[in-house]
């Protein structure tokens, strides 16, 4: 593709140099370019791309987008806004594959993953060919490979898109983070339909008031629909949760056809009589499309509002409630949510992903309802992220835990022992009993002491990291997998 075909995507641009210059791929890290590349140079919030100009130029950059000129000897095309430029530029250069496959997109605070797993399975199961984009894994065709960040940046988000198109992708089942929608880097994609989970406190580093937040998830379902059609394959859906405030204004925003599901609110797909166990949850489901009951292996409340949001999604895709039922009903466990971990012990141990105030409380009021004897929570915050959920996920653990273990969750390039200490006022103000309550730096030690204290019929709970296999500190990502740190301890339990 030449330079000048990628350059009239912008009406605001201009080419310094030779236009006709060929471009074999884009790249925005200095650091994978190769000949013939077009670099992007975006400027971050830690460094300025355009600081690696000479970089890509050294690596063979063909050409360079720029937000002001270079003054450099490759050929460069000066655009208002080199984020925007990423978000246009790779989906023409891409082929635009959202738009010849359909994406369902997943947005919310919690709940992100778990959703779009269950719809992958419901769909697959109905032979459908699936990708998958989220904090996990990416899924192209039958390749998984691990996940870097929840959602991609725009040029990898395209590029992967045109990859899935290629393997016969007819659904792509993606996670929309908030700085996903904040940073652009879903624009040019062409939704089918969206997902709202729910919105709780999570990211103020980031957007400082819950109202940005909020006003970031919504960028999501102000984008859909624009037009009606009678063509079913091409309608969209927004497809909103009518237990949480923030639908309504979701709801407004959207031009698609709104789908609302929920428990407590009338709505469109509604469960009703909920039993909760540690076996896994029963409903009873009403909706447009008939009535069933379902009995799920997943447990906890929440994980009725995720198959909601899944069933309403799958309903407004054809499929028949029957089969839905029946795929969500083999669903055994997510990845690291709810994950039970057995040694032969007389106490139940779960790995857990809650890591907000909101998932902690979910996780916990779950478990009280099915825990026969006492509830050790072991758990932490992540460094260089929301500091003010810290001392709210320590009063949210101390109202529904018998015992605490405050630990570290990737501190990242933080302190570890600050981020506990910003943990206990939270705990204290609770008035938790001082002597029940350990703050261990070493996430190993906090998990064998819990593992160590429990007996009959009480529950461990590890939250924070699920499927996580690694503990971040100072840039370092050390091995570390809380399944196998539990199955570890509880082998070696001190009697
Ligand atoms: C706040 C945020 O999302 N920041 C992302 C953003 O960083 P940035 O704009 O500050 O970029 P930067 O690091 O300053 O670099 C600027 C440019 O210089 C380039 N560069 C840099 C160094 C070099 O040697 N050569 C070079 O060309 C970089 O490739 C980049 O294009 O762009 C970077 C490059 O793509 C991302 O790595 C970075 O993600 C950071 C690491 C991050 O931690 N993001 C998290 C908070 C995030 O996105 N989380 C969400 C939500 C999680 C959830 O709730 O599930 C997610 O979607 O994962
Ligand atoms: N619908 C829900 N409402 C509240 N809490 C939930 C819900 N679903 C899951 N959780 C809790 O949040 C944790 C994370 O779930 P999940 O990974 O599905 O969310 P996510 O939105 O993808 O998170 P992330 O923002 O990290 O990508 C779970 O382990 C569980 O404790
Ligand atoms: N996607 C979330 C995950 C947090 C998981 C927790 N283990 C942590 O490191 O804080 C984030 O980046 O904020
Ligand atoms: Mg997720």
């Amino acid at each position: 593709m030449l330079l000048q075909e990628l350059a009239a995507m912008l009406v605001i641009s201009r080419i310094h140099g030779d236009d006709t210059v060929p471009i074999t791929g884009i790249q925005t890290d200095s650091r994978k370019v190769q000949q013939g590349d077009l670099f992007i140079c975006v400027p971050g919030l830690v460094v300025d791309g355009h600081d690696y100009a000479a970089q890509a130029i050294k690596h063979g950059a063909a050409a360079l987008v720029t937000e002001r000129d270079l003054q450099v000897s490759v050929p460069q095309l000066i655009v208002k806004d080199a984020r925007y430029a990423m978000a246009a530029l790779s989906s023409h250069f891409y082929g635009y594959a959202s738009r010849n496959m359909k994406v369902i997109g997943v947005t919310g605070t919690n709940g992100k993953t778990t959703t779009t797993y269950l719809i992958e399975k419901i769909l697959s199961e109905q032979g459908f060919t699936t990708g998958l984009m989220g904090t996990i894994q990416m899924k192209i065709g039958n390749v998984y490979t691990d996940a870097e960040r929840t959602t991609q940046e725009a040029l990898d988000l395209q590029r992967n898109l045109r990859l899935m198109l290629e393997q016969g992708t007819d659904y792509c089942l993606m996670e929309v983070s908030s700085h996903a929608l904040e940073l652009g880097r879903v624009k040019g994609v062409h939704f089918r339909s969206a997902i709202f989970t729910n919105l709780t406190q999570d990211h103020l580093d980031y957007h400082k008031t819950m109202e940005n937040y909020k006003a970031a998830k919504g960028l999501l379902f102000s984008r859909l629909g624009n037009e009606f059609t009678d063509k079913p394959a091409a309608r969209s859906f927004a497809v909103l949760n009518a237990d949480d405030p923030a639908s309504a204004a979701f709801s407004q925003m959207s031009a698609a056809e709104v789908i609302t599901y929920g428990i407590h609110n009338e709505c469109d797909v509604r469960a009703c009589d909920i039993q909760v166990k540690a076996s896994g949850t029963e409903f009873t489901l009403s909706s447009f499309a008939g009535e069933a009951v379902f009995r799920m292996k997943l447990v906890g409340i929440f994980n009725v509002y995720n198959a909601l949001g899944a069933i309403a999604s799958t309903l407004a895709e054809g499929v028949p409630l029957e089969q839905i039922r029946h795929s969500l009903e083999g669903i055994a466990v997510v990845d690291g949510r709810m994950e039970v971990v057995s040694g032969g012990q007389e106490f139940l141990v779960l790995v857990d992903y809650a890591h907000t105030p909101d998932g902690l409380e979910n996780a916990l009021k779950t478990i009280k309802e099915f825990a026969l004897g006492k509830v050790y929570t072991v758990f932490g915050c992540g460094g260089d992220r929301d500091r003010s959920k810290r001392p709210l996920m320590g009063q949210v653990t101390a109202r529904y835990s018998d015992y605490l273990f405050v630990t570290s969750d990737n501190p990242r390039t933080e302190n570890p022992e600050t981020i506990l200490q910003d943990i206990l006022p939270g705990i204290k103000e609770y008035g938790f009993p001082e002597e029940q309550c350990e703050l261990i730096v070493d996430r190993r030690i906090a998990i064998q002491k819990a593992i160590d204290l429990a007996g009959p019929n009480d529950v461990v709970l590890i939250a924070g990291k699920g499927h996580e296999t690694y503990q971040e500190i100072m840039g370092v990502k050390h091995d570390f997998d809380d399944r196998l740190v539990a199955k570890a301890a509880i082998r070696g339990k001190s009697r």
